[in-house]
């Protein structure tokens, strides 16, 4: 490997509290909010068919029609509390909320842009009424920012002449400022979600950007930040010129995600999560597919099923209501957790070979196995293939663990779980797995002499 001052600072997953319970989530939820969400995804009659959150950079949109629409953010429904209720209720342990996209427009009274909610008719801290009201729910906040920021004089994609590189220094002290200012105000803050790093510009900057991550680090013990936020000292962002992860996570599975362990290069990851296919931002005529809660649940517990953590979006109208579509998700989401949330909250990956109809995830702390179905099999016989000399046991409904399922050894580790639901079940559902492991190298248990 190469010598690099800037490349990743730890190799292997960090194993302090703070990144356990980080890595025990499951499930999250990223709000995404800000003066987009007045337009919504049109203006003056025309549909805007990219992100929402996006719209700025539209041909249609003027900007300086679109710098001004601050002047008119006055969310009147907006309620911390009823959204973190809400998130509380769907089964979300953290939330990351976007304190500013790539317009610059700054949901907290920054003392340094005058680009902020208190200069809009709303005038109150937004995103202190969040970090109040998500604490309050017991949810951990992360704070998303974005580097890039339309707003700001200094800010440059590329640096092309010596002008560019003086404004631009002008630039990365406003970011450090602001990134200061946020940790300062909201020290419950538990991690930074950085987006917008991918210009040049920025991927030269390894020295500052290593020094005021190690700064924000001092600042909040624990404070956990992705592999989106540095560049090594070649530009490399993610992994570094060694392929070594930079961050305490990979943030690289944004709608998408890993399909096998391997996908995953044994880091912890978390997956962000649009409702349609590609809309942040509130976007008032959503086209195309959008997902269903059985969708949505399969993600969730696939994501948990790869050791990973899975986040889906909220985009808020410009009046600050949660939508009626996310809504109902939240609660569709919230009631399946409320029965089947032992399978994913502490879990992660299980080395059972993956059956087609559905899911092993294990607990870490009491190494209990459950298969959540999603494809009930015609044949009623759901394959369990297990490793070693692992015996399958028992086999029992998360929601009914008295009874038994029927379970048939086929052959030497695999066995079938004849099990079909009674009545048509239009959600998955959880099985719960008991095994001993006669493991001859650790002398508890012996196989018998026959
Ligand atoms: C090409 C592209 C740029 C930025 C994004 C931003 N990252 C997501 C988390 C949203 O914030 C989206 O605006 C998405 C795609």
């Amino acid at each position: 490997s190469v010598k690099l001052e800037h490349g990743a600072h730890r190799l292997g997953k960090r194993t302090d509290k703070p990144m356990q319970a980080w890595r025990n989530y499951g499930l999250g939820q990223f709000i995404h909010w800000g003066v987009y969400a007045i337009p919504g995804g049109h203006w003056e009659g025309q549909y805007y068919p990219g992100a929402a959150e996006w719209i700025r950079s539209w041909k249609g949109m003027p900007k300086d029609a679109y710098d001004n629409l601050y002047k008119q953010f006055n969310p009147k429904k907006f309620n911390a509390k009823a959204w973190a209720k809400q998130a509380g209720d769907m089964g979300a342990k953290y939330v990351i909320i976007t304190t500013k996209h790539h317009d610059g427009f700054c949901l907290w009274p920054s003392k340094y842009t005058d680009y902020t909610v208190a200069n809009s008719p709303y005038k109150k801290d937004i995103i202190g009424q969040l970090v109040e009201a998500y604490d309050a729910e017991g949810i951990d906040v992360y704070l998303y920012f974005s580097i890039i920021d339309w707003n700001h004089p200094g800010y440059r994609s590329t640096l092309k002449s010596e002008q560019d590189r003086k404004e631009y220094e002008e630039f990365k002290k406003f970011t450090r400022n602001q990134l200061v200012e946020l940790l300062t105000l909201y020290p419950s803050t538990k991690g930074l979600w950085f987006d917008g790093s991918w210009d040049k510009a920025w991927t030269e900057q390894a020295e500052f950007a290593d020094a005021l991550g190690k700064e924000l680090r001092e600042m909040i013990p624990g404070l956990i930040i992705g592999s989106r936020f540095r560049p090594d000292d070649n530009g490399n962002r993610h992994f570094d010129t060694n392929g070594d992860l930079i961050g305490d996570y990979e943030q690289g599975w944004e709608r998408k995600m890993p399909n096998t362990i391997e996908d995953t290069n044994g880091n912890d990851w978390d997956c962000v999560m649009t409702v349609p296919e590609n809309q942040w931002g509130y976007h008032s005529d959503w086209k195309g597919h959008v997902k269903t809660t059985n969708e949505l649940i399969e993600m969730l517990v696939k994501a948990a099923s790869l050791d990973g953590n899975f986040v889906l979006n909220f985009g808020p109208d410009g009046q600050g209501n949660i939508r009626s579509e996310e809504t109902r998700l939240a609660a569709e989401i919230g009631e399946w957790m409320k029965e089947n949330n032992e399978a994913v909250y502490g879990c992660g990956y299980l080395d059972w070979e993956k059956q087609d109809w559905g899911y092993y995830t294990v607990n870490r702390e009491t190494g209990k196995k459950y298969m959540t179905v999603f494809n009930i099999p015609v044949s009623g016989a759901l394959r369990v293939k297990v490793p070693g000399k692992t015996k399958l046991n028992k086999a029992y409904l998360l929601n009914d663990p008295g009874a038994s399922l029927e379970l048939e050894e086929i052959h030497r580790n695999e066995y079938f779980i004849h099990y079909k639901p009674a009545s048509a079940t239009d959600r998955p559902f959880v099985i719960g797995v008991e095994t001993t492991d006669a493991k001859i190298e650790d002398g508890h248990y012996q196989k018998a002499k026959t």
